[in-house]
């Protein structure tokens, strides 16, 4: 497989606090991955470094081949990597203006975001909330929402920070089920969590961050 995105020397720090210094990180096109670790191992950070949303120290990155920086975080990684947050932060008009909203930001003609947003509704099972208030919404259905939202951007890599967490039941296994058909769609996907059920996934490969350092498995 090939690497989507290599990340040479990448430091990042709190004040006097060095919270992680990882020589090398990988991410192959189409795989999906968990990142593991303690509480406070710095995996949040590492997603948010990686979305571009907080800075770091870096030696080199290329993404898919070329080379490329963090900072500034260009147009061509803002379109291909999509970080979507624990708690997802939507608008308050509705679920299927959330969905669309950043196809519409891009310029996508009205009728091809309808259409995109329909299907990626009927995907994440939230069609029936099409003209819902997202803050009416419970936290299963707020992180299919924001699934589906990054979904339609079609993103080379979605970096999902604890998709599961506070979910349990069947609002867990929704979003479960949806992670593999994001990979067959051609994503590669990086889980922060410490759900048992996303890392056994098939095929999931397993990344632990300790003590600074990132394991490979
Ligand atoms: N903006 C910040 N300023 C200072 N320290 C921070 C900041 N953001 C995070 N930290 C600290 O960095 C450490 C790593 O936080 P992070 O949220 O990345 O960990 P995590 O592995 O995702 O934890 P959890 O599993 O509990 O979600 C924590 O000790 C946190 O307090």
């Amino acid at each position: 497989m090939s690497v989507l995105l290599g990340v040479s020397k990448l430091r990042k720090r709190f004040g006097d606090r060095l919270l992680f210094d990882i020589d090398r990180l990988e991410l192959e096109t189409g795989r999906a991955y968990v990142l593991t670790g303690v509480n406070g191992s710095g995996k949040s950070t590492l997603l948010r470094v990686l979305g571009g949303l907080e800075p770091a120290e870096v030696g080199h990155v290329e993404f898919e081949g070329r080379e490329v920086t963090l900072r500034p975080y260009p147009k061509a990684l803002r379109n291909a990597i999509v970080y979507v947050h624990q708690h997802p932060i939507m608008f308050s008009t509705s679920v299927a203006h959330n969905i669309g909203y950043g196809l519409l930001a891009r310029g996508e003609p009205k009728a091809r975001v309808a259409e995109e947003v329909e299907q990626a509704m009927a995907w994440a099972g939230v069609a029936h909330l099409c003209d819902a208030d997202p803050a009416k919404l419970s936290g299963g259905e707020k992180q299919r929402v924001a699934l589906a939202r990054a979904k339609v951007l079609k993103p080379r890599l979605l970096l999902l920070d604890e998709p599961t967490a506070n979910l349990d039941g069947m609002a867990r296994e929704q979003v479960i089920a949806l992670i593999p058909t994001l990979v067959e769609a051609g994503s590669s996907v990086v889980m922060a969590c410490h759900d048992r059920d996303l890392i056994g996934l098939p095929g999931v490969r397993r990344i632990k961050l300790r003590d600074g350092q990132l394991e490979f498995r």
